[in-house]
Order: C-alpha cells, then sequence, then structure tokens
C-alpha cells in the first residue's frame, strides 16, 4: 500500500443555504483512501451522503476543508487541469437510466466518454477499448448495439459502470448503485464491483443506506447522521463493535445477508422522525431518538472520539 493515500478529506463541509436559510449537509467530515480499498458510507435518507461523494469529486464546491487526489488539493487546482483529472475520478449513480441519453446506443454512450477524454486515437482503438469494456462488465457485444429502454435494470447499471471504467479511473463513487436492482440481481453487480475494485486497483467510495450491502465491499465505513460522522471504523471493528446507538439502530433495521435459508431475522426500524437539518436538535443530534439518551446528551454536543486504533465515535456514553 502506498503511504500517501489516492484521496484524502479534511473536515470537509458543505452548506446549502434555502430560502434564507443554512442547511448543514456535510460537517468536517475526514477520511483516507488508498487504491484498491472501499470506503463505505451509509446513514439514512438526507443524511448527507451524496452531498459529501459530490464534495470529494469537485462536482460541489466545499465550503470548508480540503480535498487532495493524489497529493493535489482539488480546491487549488485550475478548471482545465480538474476536467483532465475528472477521468481518474468517476461516479455511478443509482439510477443508470438517468444519466443515460434515451437516444443514444450503448456503445456511443460509452464511447463519448472516451471522446471526451480524449482517449483512443483512432475509432478502431475505441471501438476496441468500448467492447473490452464491455465484456467486462458481463454484457454481450450486442448490447452496444441496444438503447437503454431495451436493456434491464441490472444491464443498465452494468452500463453504469461500464461507461465510469472505460476511462481507467483510480476513484470511484458509487452512489446506492444496486438501491434500484432486484435484490438477486444486487449480489452480482456487487460482486461484479468487487473483483473490478481487486484486479484493477480502484479505490471506492460505496454510498448505501443498507450496511448489509456495504459490509460485503468495505473496508473502512463511515456513519453520517445528519451531515456529521457518528462512527467511523474498519469494517470488522465496526459489524464486531458498533458502539454508537444510531449504527446499532441502523444494524437491526436492515436484513443481513442469511446464514441459512430458514433464519428468521427481527427487523426493528428505528425509531422517531428524522429532524429537520435546518434546525438539528441541541446536544447529541442522534438523542432525540437514542434509546439510552442521558441528560448529557440532550445538553452538550459530543466530540469524535478514538475509542481504539481507526475507530472512532461521537456518543458520551461509548
Ligand atoms: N442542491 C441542494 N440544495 C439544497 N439542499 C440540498 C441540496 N442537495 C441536498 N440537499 C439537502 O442536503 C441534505 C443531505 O442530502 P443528501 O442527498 O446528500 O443526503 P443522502 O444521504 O444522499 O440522502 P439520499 O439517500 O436520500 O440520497 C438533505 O437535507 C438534502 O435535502
Amino acid at each position: 500500500m502506498s503511504i500517501e493515500p489516492l484521496v484524502k478529506a479534511t473536515e470537509v463541509s458543505k452548506r446549502f443555504h434555502v430560502q434564507g436559510k443554512v442547511l448543514r449537509a456535510v460537517e468536517r467530515v475526514s477520511f483516507e483512501l488508498h487504491p484498491g480499498k472501499t470506503l463505505g458510507v451509509v446513514g439514512e435518507s438526507g443524511s448527507g451522503k451524496s452531498t459529501l461523494g459530490r464534495v470529494v469529486l469537485k462536482l460541489l464546491e466545499a465550503d470548508g476543508g480540503s480535498v487532495t487526489f493524489e497529493g493535489t488539493d482539488l480546491s487549488k487546482v485550475p478548471r482545465k487541469t480538474l476536467r483532465q483529472m475528472r477521468r481518474h475520478m468517476q461516479m455511478v449513480f443509482q439510477d443508470p437510466m438517468a444519466s443515460l441519453n434515451p437516444r443514444m446506443t450503448v456503445f456511443d454512450a460509452i464511447e463519448d466518454g472516451l471522446k471526451i477524454h480524449g482517449i483512443g486515437k483512432s475509432a478502431a482503438e475505441r471501438r476496441m477499448r468500448v467492447e473490452e469494456v464491455l465484456e467486462r462488465v458481463g454484457l454481450p457485444r450486442s448490447a452496444g448495439v441496444a438503447y437503454p429502454h431495451e436493456l434491464s435494470g441490472g444491464q443498465l447499471q452494468r452500463v453504469g459502470i461500464a461507461r465510469a471504467l472505460a476511462l481507467r479511473p483510480k476513484f470511484v463513487v458509487l452512489d446506492e448503485p444496486v438501491s434500484a436492482l432486484d435484490v438477486s440481481i444486487q449480489a452480482q453487480v456487487i460482486q461484479l464491483l468487487r473483483e473490478l475494485r481487486d484486479e484493477m486497483q480502484l479505490a471506492y467510495m460505496f454510498i448505501s443506506h443498507n450496511l448489509a450491502v456495504v459490509e460485503y465491499l468495505s473496508d473502512e465505513v463511515l456513519v453520517l447522521y445528519l451531515g456529521e460522522v457518528v462512527e467511523q471504523a474498519p469494517v470488522e471493528e465496526l459489524f464486531a463493535k458498533p458502539s454508537h446507538p444510531y449504527t446499532q439502530a441502523l444494524m437491526r433495521s436492515v436484513l443481513k445477508v442469511p446464514t441459512s435459508p430458514d433464519e428468521v431475522q427481527d427487523l426493528t426500524p428505528i425509531s422517531g422522525e428524522i429532524p429537520s437539518p435546518f434546525a438539528p436538535p441541541p446536544g447529541c443530534p442522534f438523542h432525540p431518538r437514542c434509546p439510552v439518551a442521558q441528560e448529557v446528551c440532550r445538553q452538550k454536543k459530543p466530540e469524535i472520539r478514538e475509542i481504539s486504533p481507526g475507530h472512532r465515535v461521537s456518543c458520551h456514553l461509548a
């Protein structure tokens, strides 16, 4: 493993201004990501996962903190350089249909990306590259002539992945890449993502609201609540010793990968509503929903602290 991380985020924050009010979408998030590794990002809807992904790729401007890619501070690179860097930093979305032009064939959609980034000297070279990547993501060559509406959800997501990977990126943000797919197809696509990562030494930021999906692919996990990291740990550690009540609640609220066909799983939805991001509660932002909250949690905001190497938690009681 290289000493220098491929991607490094330091205290990254992003605020939105909506009708005169400030919404803290991402608040002081830090992480390091190395080639071949996956950072899982989990949290309920509105916790800031997509915003974090976009800020890290500089599709959105951060308000605070910094992001470096291969040691280069993204806030300091000129637009032109950023455009050139983009091929190495790609994003795959939940809904591939929305990001594909309905009037473009799969082949053209993938080739388009190559043209934009000036990859492949000739049409023949680009064709080879498109066919190679289609095959690599498990699509038949004939898929190239298909239009998006002719493909299934799983095939479309493979196209989305192919389009990103044709550029041979180093870092890919996967934003809920399997959430729209049937459960049986989810496993296939996740397996594919894992193989591609290992083969190409890709670094992933894998965004999902489902901890069970994140577990299989991640090396480290960030748990976000109202834009803030409440827990951050190596994946085995997080699942062995989830230490924030929110992480524990998330774990109880999603189906695990069954260990036997007749295993019965008890699902407990997280109680209470997510507070308004415009007016987060005082003290610990999770206290109104926390089953073990005490007076201190209502009064004082916990600082994130390390409870064992690489395991950080923001809870008074952890
Ligand atoms: N462009 C925007 N303008 C204003 N508010 C925004 C914008 N984008 C996101 N937000 C708000 O920022 C917060 C974080 O949103 P974000 O989409 O990052 O969360 P998420 O965890 O990805 O949720 P989901 O799983 O639903 O996509 C939410 O309160 C959302 O309403």
